[in-house]
């Protein structure tokens, strides 16, 4: 005997979900200037309150402005620019999804929750390893030229 599933009831306002008006969002962003404006205010929430955002964005400048110190190929910089973006870009993801969870479950224990922090725990973690391995690949050799040429 075949049973009849009802589809979720957010099929029912699927139309209207996907028009402009967004009428589940509690404030759309009315311009340009407005959708930095909240983008700005997301960076600052995550420097204030993650430690490790800050620490990945001091490692990551300091990254930066040695590859342009020590002269790396415009290449070479656009790579360790790259593999920095994509580890703040995914603190910040990770931050968004731990406040979604937090809202979801407040502070009750979820299975799902700890697979979705976790998850997006791991996926800082992989690409903040792959940033380092980029990072000595191709600023170690200079550096380490520089330091013995100064002895
Ligand atoms: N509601 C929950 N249900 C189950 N496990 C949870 C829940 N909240 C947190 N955890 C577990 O605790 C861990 C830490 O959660 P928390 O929200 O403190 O993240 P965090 O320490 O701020 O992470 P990060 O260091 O990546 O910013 C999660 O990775 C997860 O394993």
């Amino acid at each position: 005997m075949s049973q009849q599933v009802s589809p979720p009831s957010t099929q029912k306002y699927l139309p209207r979900l996907i028009t402009k008006e967004r009428e589940l969002s509690w404030r759309v962003a009315s311009n340009l200037f407005i959708s930095f404006k909240y983008a700005w205010a997301g960076i600052s929430y995550s420097f204030h309150t993650q430690r490790n955002f800050r620490i990945h964005l001091i490692v990551c400048t300091v990254a930066i402005a040695l590859s342009i110190l020590l002269q790396l190929q415009a290449v070479e910089i656009a790579v360790i620019s790259i593999t920095s973006g994509l580890v703040l870009a995914l603190e910040l993801v990770n931050t968004a999804i731990e406040s979604v969870v937090d809202l979801t479950v407040k502070q009750t224990y979820h299975e799902l929750a700890k697979i979705a922090k976790d998850c997006a725990a791991g996926a800082v973690l992989i690409s903040a390893l792959v940033a380092v391995v980029v990072a000595t690949t191709l600023l170690l050799p200079p550096l380490v030229i520089l330091i013995l040429s100064n002895f």
